[in-house]
């Protein structure tokens, strides 16, 4: 802070006031230096009662009081030592008393100091790291990360979120501190422990959950819902439930489309319980599953000796087995051309004839189909008749995938533990990062892969609480991709990522077959690849 030498001593005073400082630089006119003006002479001046006279009376060029000017807040003089000031009896204790960690580096990334905090989180000791380089730290294995380096390279405040210990998830974040020139002095990173955050966030998803049940009233209490184990735990699917109860009331066609194991055959399953039909039979078909040759007898029957290897007494087909109740035909869009011709004639008519027979057969089935495909691409293609798929789809009830439904994956995997807790007489538990890493998968296989890999947890693993690392690995991929790091070698982040390609490669070209092809690989070694995890 510099005043003119023309100003007089009474009006010095409010800068001294203003900046707390002790010593003030003097100027000409023109602006350049010709002295100082200390708190000293101000007293001596005040004494002699010399209140209207110019500083310049009093200015001094001794170059001791250099050090004392103050700049940004803090002694010029002090500036060329941050240790000092660092560590001084005057800012470690403050530093000290903050909850979150602090890691101070200079602008080259040598460590300057960590507060107690920061041990507390990390367990790294300040004496263990001060004075080394954060390339340093990395090498000796400390950290798997620096993000002081990367601020430093970035020239700008950098956040991620990273697992230390194996359990713990910490957020930290960097910020340069630049001095007049544009050069970073410090870098000072706040680290905050986020793993007790995570686990009041799912505290509250579950929280929410039992609210959600609350809420449902009657709707949950029905024993439709215990008889058939089924959750609703979002308002999304509590909708879908509503809407499949009203069309339950009626015979309307129901078309059910969404990914494999959403749950299409169990709101079929649900629509039938809540019909009038609930007391007959409901007979469920994969058209997919079965060999295109065998879909027509099963379907439709066929009289003594229609064809070979046929019974003797002839079969009676499932539309005949289903009469009266609800006959649920999943992957539709599999139905050959011609089956769908005679499909037509049965849900426009209730009628149809065995093979090898000319007599019609009446019958009084509700059919409810499901498909993964496209079935309107399908028609389009010529794949699939349009008379068919608009006779069947007098309702369309659409079932998002998984991921679409976020909010439901904590509570279905609490759900799903207690069920298996009861099956297997166990008393597993899942943690908190488990859980986060779960509820941040993509659930390809969806409900069903849930349910499975919810199993497969409490029958592995030996620990009484479920932990990260039980997981199989492909369940980490995207978790640690997110958070941007982790304690793992490079070797295994190599494995990882590559693993992470194959099963993104999975997903698209689903044979490994086409995924060694389009990846460059041979087969075997996909096969191999995708083995080794899985052991
Ligand atoms: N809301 C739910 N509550 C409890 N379990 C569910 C729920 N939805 C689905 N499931 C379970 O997930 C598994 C898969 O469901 P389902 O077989 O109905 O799926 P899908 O869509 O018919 O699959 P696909 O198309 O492969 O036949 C089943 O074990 C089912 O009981």
């Amino acid at each position: 802070m510099n005043v003119k030498r023309n100003i007089t001593i009474e009006e010095v005073i409010p800068f001294f006031n203003r900046t707390r400082t002790d010593v003030l630089e003097v100027v000409d006119e023109r602006g350049t230096f010709i002295g100082y003006f200390t708190v000293d002479s101000l007293q001596s001046a005040i004494q002699k009662g010399e209140l209207s006279e110019t500083v310049e009376s009093y200015v001094t060029n001794s170059v001791e009081y250099k050090d004392h000017l103050i700049e940004d807040g803090l002694p010029l003089g002090l500036l060329k030592n941050y240790k000092d000031i660092l560590s001084s009896n005057f800012f470690l204790p403050i530093i000290n008393s903050l909850h979150d960690g602090v890691y101070i580096t200079d602008g080259e990334g040598i460590t300057l100091l960590v507060n107690l905090a920061y041990e507390r989180i990390t367990g790294i000791k300040a004496r263990e790291v001060a004075g080394l380089h954060m390339d340093e730290l990395v090498k000796r294995g400390y950290i798997s990360q620096s993000i002081s380096l990367e601020v430093i390279k970035q020239k700008k405040s950098v956040t991620r979120m990273q697992t230390i210990k194996g359990d713990r998830t910490i957020i930290v974040s960097g910020t340069p501190i630049f001095s007049k020139q544009g050069e970073i002095n410090l870098v000072i990173s706040s680290v905050r422990d986020i793993t007790e955050l995570l686990k009041l966030k799912h505290e509250l998803d579950g929280l929410q959950y039992w609210v959600n049940q609350e809420d449902e009233g009657d709707f949950l209490k029905d024993e439709a819902f215990h008889d058939l184990e089924l959750y609703v735990a979002s308002p999304k699917t509590k909708e879908l439930f509503q809407l499949a109860e009203m069309v339950a009331m009626t015979d309307a066609k129901v078309l059910l489309q969404g990914e494999t194991g959403v749950g299409k055959s169990l709101i079929a399953r649900f629509i039938h319980k809540k019909s009038k039909r609930s007391d007959q039979p409901f007979i469920e078909i994969n058209c997919g599953a079965i060999p295109v040759n065998l879909i027509e007898a099963e379907l439709f029957g066929y009289e003594p000796g229609s064809f070979t290897g046929a019974l003797i007494k002839g079969k009676k087909g499932l539309l005949e087995q289903v009469n009266g109740g609800t006959l649920f035909l999943d992957e539709i869009g599999d139905l050959p051309l011609d089956l769908q011709v005679k499909l037509l004639k049965v849900v426009e008519e209730n009628r149809f004839m065995r093979i090898g027979s000319t007599t019609v057969l009446e019958v009084d089935v509700r059919i409810i189909s499901a498909t993964h495909k496209d079935l309107k691409k399908q028609v389009s293609e010529g794949k699939f008749r349009d008379d068919l798929y608009y006779r069947l789809n007098i309702v369309p009830i659409i079932v998002p995938p998984l991921h679409e439904r976020k909010q439901e994956i904590i509570p279905l995997i609490r759900r799903f533990l207690m069920r298996f807790n009861e099956k297997y007489g166990m008393e597993k538990t899942i943690n908190i990062d488990c859980l986060d890493c779960l509820s941040e998968y993509s659930w390809p296989g969806n409900i069903r892969e849930l349910l499975n890999i919810v199993e497969r947890l409490v029958v592995t693993t030996l620990d009484e609480e479920i932990t990260l690392k039980h997981l199989p690995e492909e369940y980490k991929h995207s978790y640690h991709r997110e958070q941007g790091g982790s304690d793992f070698s490079l070797k295994e982040r190599v494995q990882q990522y590559e693993l992470s390609i194959i099963h993104d490669a999975m997903k698209k070209y689903k044979t490994t077959r086409k995924v060694a092809e389009v990846l460059g690989v041979s087969q075997a070694s996909i096969v191999q690849k995708l083995k080794k995890q899985q052991n």
